[in-house]
């Protein structure tokens, strides 16, 4: 008898109970369609979520899990236009609503129409009730991770404020150094600094093992957890990424090569040239996508 688990799980191990990702695994019995390559670039996608419901009534929302509006679900699946010729093997999320609902609508729109999964390793139940005992089923979904360490920047006493009013009585100034400065919290809040302590451990720990297998990877997290990471992506200092903004719904690209990063912006859309002029494999890929049509 084979291990149940090693056989039909997504290769995501929950020994410890927490979701443990080893890249190499992801398809067990090593028929992955995307066998990594030791030479291999891989594609990364980080995409901010759509305007939340708290967005629109300009409150600190932090670590408050809000859901999307109609206009947030919009963006979410105009971003999906813009990627949906970019190849992705496995999501990373975080745990809020916001950013999982945008990746799922992001990748409804992906012309590979492979199937998003989100993968619970919570509990050893969760893991084994989730299962999937089709191999053939199994290569057409796209494994979801989510993780705490990607959510949003914790607000502190924030949360909940309306943002006008809290720099209508604090200042603007001081407001500003709470939302965008490196290393000054809010009011029993975390800093960037503190934030970036977990997002880019993460990153490092997760993320990159799976980009350094040569999968491809879409991110979809939020403005700070986002930045912290772009800070260390881009090499930023704590002076340049005071003024890194990021907007809801907007997708964007780098291109791992060789332990590097390399910025490739935002994706404009599946017809635009430059996508696929990003690299060769992006333009193999698209021209796959092509035939199978
Ligand atoms: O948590 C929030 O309120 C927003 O998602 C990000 O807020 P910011 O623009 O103040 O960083």
């Amino acid at each position: 008898m084979y291990p149940i688990r090693q056989q039909f799980g997504f290769g995501f191990v929950c020994a410890s109970r927490s979701s443990v990702v080893e890249p190499v695994q992801l398809h067990s019995n090593g028929n992955s369609d995307h066998t990594p390559k030791k030479s291999s670039e891989s594609s990364l996608i980080l995409i901010r979520h759509g305007e939340s419901l708290w967005n629109e009534k300009n409150l600190f929302t932090g670590c408050v899990d809000v859901p999307l509006t109609p206009k947030g679900v919009e963006e979410a699946i105009e971003a999906g236009k813009r990627i949906c010729s970019i190849p992705i093997d496995v999501i990373f999320t975080s745990s809020l609503i916001r950013a999982q609902m945008t990746a799922m609508l992001a990748m409804m729109q992906h012309r590979r129409k492979k199937v998003p999964i989100i993968v619970h390793n919570e509990s050893e139940q969760a893991h084994l009730w989730s299962q999937v005992y089709s191999e053939e089923t199994r290569k057409q979904s796209i494994p979801v991770i989510t993780a705490w360490q990607l959510n949003e920047r914790m607000y502190g006493e924030l949360q909940g404020l309306n943002k006008q009013e809290t720099a209508d009585r604090f200042g603007n100034e001081q407001v500003h150094k709470w939302r965008r400065s490196y290393d000054i919290p809010p009011p029993n809040g975390e800093s960037l600094e503190m934030c970036a302590e977990r997002a880019v451990a993460y990153f490092k720990e997760h993320v990159v093992p799976q980009l350094t297998a040569g999968k491809h990877v879409m991110i979809a997290a939020h403005g700070n957890s986002l930045r912290s990471i772009i800070m260390q992506l881009d090499k930023l200092t704590s002076q340049e990424v005071i003024s890194l903004e990021l907007s809801t719904g907007i997708p964007m690209l780098y291109i791992f090569k060789e332990g590097k990063f390399i910025r490739r912006g935002s994706p404009v859309g599946p017809s635009e040239a430059s996508v696929c002029a990003y690299t060769r494999k992006l333009a193999q890929y698209r021209q796959k996508l092509d035939s199978m049509v």
